[in-house]
């Protein structure tokens, strides 16, 4: 099975095309090659697919084998893997995911055959607690006092096309996310599990973030996260409207909400790591 590894802000997927590709068990698959140790090494799988609504289409899998509903570091190496193996002339194109079809556009750098950088309409923010699904505190879950692993946090949480809780913290790099972050992913009021941010304000457009995802546990970037992050931020009134730049460990994502539209749109590199051949 041919496959290609691909990362954007040092959130690395497995991509394989399965309009070429027969994949019997993507969930199976997905825990194989994510294996750092026994496989190729990655944060999940996505396949990319043919659809009758879009361009294309994606799935995804976490690195547990747990199927997600939305990427958005994913979707911009899906626009990149399916432009440069010439699938598409279009730089504007539509991706089926099982969040809904999204639009993405696709710029080049100074090769035009090479996309370096792909912006994603990401839809509108989900902030009711039903639809996240978030259970027990109430219709709407904004800065929201808990008691975590012993320790008080506020949490805002709503759906990106897959669920988050943002936290708020004063250094990001003095939370134990391996503990703190499966305690939050765990946590009874949310029974699809949970992606968590924990985020530090450092200005006005400025927001250093470290996430811990449902499924993969603590990853380098999360382009869904990066979006839930800037708009809880905004809410709170921590970060000024308009672009929010979001510094993880793996790089740098621009998101703005346009509030009038209350659409959201995410702007990041995509890159190609190597492409290989799985033995059956
Ligand atoms: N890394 C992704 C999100 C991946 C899915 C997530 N772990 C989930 O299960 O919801 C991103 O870039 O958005």
């Amino acid at each position: 099975m041919r496959f290609t590894k691909m990362q954007g802000c040092g959130n690395d997927y497995i991509y394989v095309n399965a309009m070429e590709e027969r994949v019997e068990s993507p969930g199976r698959l997905a825990k194989a090659v994510s294996d750092r140790h026994f496989g190729i090494g990655a944060d999940g799988l996505i396949l990319i697919g043919a659809s009758k609504t879009a361009d294309f289409s994606m799935e995804m899998y976490n690195a547990d084998g747990s199927k997600g509903a939305m990427c958005g570091n994913g979707i911009r190496c899906v626009g990149k893997y399916v432009y440069e193996h010439g699938m598409t002339r279009k730089t504007t194109l539509t991706i089926e995911t099982v969040s809904g079809n999204r639009v993405i556009h696709l710029q080049t750098g100074e090769n035009p055959n090479e996309i370096c950088q792909v912006t994603v309409e990401m839809g509108t923010p989900e902030f009711r607690a039903a639809q996240i699904p978030v259970v027990s505190l109430g219709e709407y879950v904004l800065e929201h006092k808990i008691t975590v692993c012993g320790e008080n946090y506020t949490m805002t949480c709503l759906s990106m096309g897959n669920p988050h809780a943002v936290i708020p913290v004063e250094d990001v790099e003095k939370i134990s996310i391996a503990k703190t972050g499966s305690a939050f992913e765990h946590l009874s009021c949310f029974p699809d599990r949970i992606n968590t941010e924990f985020i530090q304000i450092l200005d006005q457009h400025t927001i250093k973030m470290r996430v811990w995802e449902r499924g993969s546990g603590e990853t380098l970037s999360c382009g869904t996260g990066a979006c839930a992050a800037a708009v809880a931020a905004m809410v709170s009134g921590c970060v000024s409207e308009g672009e929010t730049a979001v510094e993880l460990r793996g790089g740098r994502l621009f998101v703005t909400w346009d509030r009038t539209k209350n659409k959201v749109l995410l702007t990041g590199p995509a890159e190609t790591v190597f492409e290989g051949t799985l033995a059956e």
